[in-house]
């Protein structure tokens, strides 16, 4: 079994089939799209300009425009099927309506409010328009936070509120000589839930020496609430923050909590000097600077799945390549799996433990990064692979025509008008994907189960 096949399940595409409406005719841009992601893993998501790539993500994330028609298929997301809403119309109705299609958006919108942002998050190609240009970036992760988990914010200020130096010294010494677990349960036991991860993320920088690790943890027994705060956060408790005063009152409290995580979130993030830079705005940070908060942002409450499409491309290359290694850190350090869209084949080999083709709609061939990359079975995923710029390579080669127009493409397997090697059947039917190996799939007719060319 392959190491990926065993791990758990946490996402589902399943057929998936969706259409644009617009006046110039029905773009079929999704037609039967699957994939599995499984947890702690990056799957990187490939395929020429049109494939699908961006309407994949964005349908998995429900942000769909209003002449988006999802034809059929599911997106399942711990069991919840996100696109429920939209299918059900689409399905259904023999004559489309952008206007009550556009009401159902409105509702799915509602709908996965709470999904969003917390179970799963997105980070877009321009950190820019991801950002407030008003708010500095340390409120909107705070505000991020607050959304979804204002109780998160509430047990990390009372249980630095309550905890005495002396039991902190006892927790440091628990987690010195016992290591994590102990610790965990000793936090618990105490009933000091929210201390644990202020202390963890001072103890796991690689950035400090240990002395002063120690020194900064025995420091948050000094940070104690002001009254203000308190009675703050007690509102919040009794959930009496329906008027707008006491609301905006109550928030201040644990948005200044939010501004703590913010900063240990930058820290880990290897944001130098976070403390000064959660109180900037998006317009004084750089290109590179603005994706980390964004990044930052979609991880702010530990979401199962983020979506980065084009993350690096509107970087230069050498904050691209820093890019790239904060996301393999991240899918060691944080419980999150991601797909990771991308054009460029170069960086998805950096990032990704599998790999998806796209094609026309449809994922036509999927595996390990290494079986895709050293031996691609599909002839799309090889022509691919052989236009990837490398330093010995004089001439670079292209895959031959363009991608179809998806108004109505072409009948059979959708790459047989480009495929050296279509077959009469390969123009009448579609190929289904098949099992080649543990976790690699295909769809082709030149390769049958097992079968390999
Ligand atoms: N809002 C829309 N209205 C109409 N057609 C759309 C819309 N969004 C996307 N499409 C069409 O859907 C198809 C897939 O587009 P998509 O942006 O998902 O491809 P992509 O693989 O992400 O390409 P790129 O790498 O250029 O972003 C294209 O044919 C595109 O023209």
């Amino acid at each position: 079994m392959s190491q990926v096949k065993t791990k758990e399940k946490v996402l589902e595409v399943r057929d998936l089939k969706l259409s644009f409406y617009t006046r110039r005719g029905v773009y079929k841009a999704l037609r039967g799209a699957s994939l599995n992601l499984y947890s702690g893993e990056v799957l990187g998501i490939a395929g020429e300009s049109g494939s699908g790539k961006s309407t994949l993500g964005l349908t998995i994330m429900g942000l769909l425009p209003r002449n988006a028609r999802v034809e059929g298929g599911a997106v399942l997301l711990d069991s919840i099927d996100v696109i429920k809403t939209l299918r059900d119309y689409g399905s259904k109705t023999s004559k489309f309506s952008v206007k009550r299609n556009e009401k159902l958006i409105k509702k799915l919108n509602k709908e996965l409010q709470k999904i969003r942002g917390k179970k799963i998050s997105m980070v877009f190609q321009e950190p820019l328009t991801a950002l407030n240009p008003v708010l500095p970036v340390g409120y909107q992760i705070a505000e991020a936070i607050y959304f979804h988990d204002p109780e998160r914010l509430i047990r990390r200020a009372l249980s630095r509120n309550k905890v005495t130096q002396a039991e902190l010294r006892q927790l440091l010494n628990i987690l010195k000589t016992q290591g994590e677990e102990n610790f965990l349960q000793e936090i618990e036991r105490r009933g000091l839930q929210g201390l644990d991860e202020q202390i963890l993320s001072i103890w796991r920088r690689r950035d400090i020496h240990e002395a002063r690790k120690e020194k900064m943890i025995l420091g948050l027994a000094n940070v104690k609430l002001s009254r203000v705060d308190i009675m703050g956060i007690s509102l919040v408790q009794k959930n009496m923050t329906k008027f707008p005063v006491v609301s905006r009152f109550a928030k201040n409290a644990l948005i200044r909590e939010g501004y703590r995580l913010a900063v240990e979130l930058l820290t880990f993030l290897g944001i130098p000097h976070p403390e000064k830079v959660v109180k900037l705005y998006p317009h004084e940070l750089s290109g590179g600077m603005r994706q980390r908060i964004v990044i930052a942002i979609a991880l702010a409450n530990n979401p199962k799945v983020v979506i980065m499409d084009e993350p690096t491309s509107a970087l230069d290359v050498t904050i691209q390549a820093q890019i790239l290694d904060l996301i393999k850190d991240l899918k060691s350090d944080f419980n999150t799996s991601f797909i990771f869209i991308s054009h460029d084949l170069s960086v998805l080999a950096e990032v990704s433990d599998r790999i998806g083709i796209m094609y026309a709609g449809k994922i036509v061939e999927i595996g390990d990064v290494k079986e895709i990359f050293q031996e691609p079975l599909h002839p799309y995923t090889k022509m691919l692979m052989e236009s990837i710029p490398t330093m010995d390579k004089t001439v670079l080669k292209t895959v031959p025509g363009s991608v179809p127009d998806m108004r109505s493409p072409p009948p059979g397997c959708a790459f047989s008008p480009r495929c050296p090697f279509a077959m009469d059947e390969c123009r009448i039917r579609e190929p289904e994907m098949v099992d080649v190996n543990e976790g690699h799939s295909v769809a082709c007719f030149m390769i049958r189960k097992g079968e390999r060319t």
